[in-house]
């Protein structure tokens, strides 16, 4: 069987904040299904390395490819378009809409992709069942605790079944135990969905559900003697 080829692939990123270096020459790539764990010290690209590769910011210099795509060249609009159809993100808190309720906002990127309401409610609903988080369907985000906030965030970031799920320290807000299952439930859904996973976390045990590990330095990327 031929190798896929990576689904994302970043080389020789670099971007600066005013005087601040953020990245300097930083690269990943990510294959299909694979889940990747960026780790390393506070400040040093972590976040920004996950922005560039998502399209949310465009690097100063340096080349991210998803698929055919160059996204560091794309046009703003095409670049938000893919990020609705082919990605999904889970924060750090939730970032669930508090006026809806838990079931309206994991039907919300299925909605804004033109599904009708019963539809994208009625897929909603079993991507709240896989998540465990079935039970708070009725009930808007600030009812609800913090586990159970980022299991309906898990939800409505897989409801659309991305390419690539970008997740941003997705448990830096919950204790262990609840921590635990969040990156449980996210790493099997991702890989019934065959979904890569760009994973930024200071926390080894998170890490562990990676298949491999990439540590960021002063802007720079280092792999780590992974599985793969
Ligand atoms: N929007 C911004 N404006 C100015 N400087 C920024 C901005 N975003 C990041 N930086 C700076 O760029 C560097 C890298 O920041 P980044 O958030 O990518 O690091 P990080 O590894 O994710 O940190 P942490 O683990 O603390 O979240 C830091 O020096 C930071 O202060």
């Amino acid at each position: 069987m031929t190798p896929a080829g990576p689904v994302l692939a970043a080389t020789g990123l670099h971007k600066t904040y005013g005087p601040t270096p953020a990245l300097a020459d930083a690269g990943l790539s990510v294959q299909p299904g694979e889940i990747v764990a960026v780790m390393g010290p506070s400040g040093s690209g972590k976040s920004t390395l996950l922005h560039c590769l998502a399209g949310i910011v465009r690097p100063d210099a340096g080349s991210v490819r998803y698929g055919p795509h160059e996204l560091t060249t794309m046009t703003d609009a095409r670049r938000s378009a893919l990020r609705r159809t082919d990605f999904g993100f889970v924060f750090q808190f939730g970032r669930l809409v508090p006026e809806l309720t838990c079931l309206e906002n994991v039907a919300l990127p299925l909605r804004l992709g033109g599904l009708r309401r019963r539809a994208a409610e009625d897929r909603a609903l079993e991507w709240l069942d896989r998540l465990e988080a079935a039970d708070v369907r009725g009930k808007r985000p600030g009812e609800i605790s913090g586990g159970q906030g980022q299991r309906v965030a898990v939800a409505r970031a897989l409801v659309t079944t991305p390419r690539v799920v970008f997740a941003d320290e997705p448990t830096g807000a919950l204790d262990s135990l609840n921590g635990e299952r969040v990156m449980g439930l996210l790493s099997r859904a991702a890989r019934d969905t065959r979904a890569a996973v760009v994973l930024v976390t200071h926390d080894a045990r998170v890490a562990a559900y990676s298949d491999r590990e990439v540590v960021v330095r002063d802007g720079r990327t280092r792999d780590l003697a992974g599985v793969a």
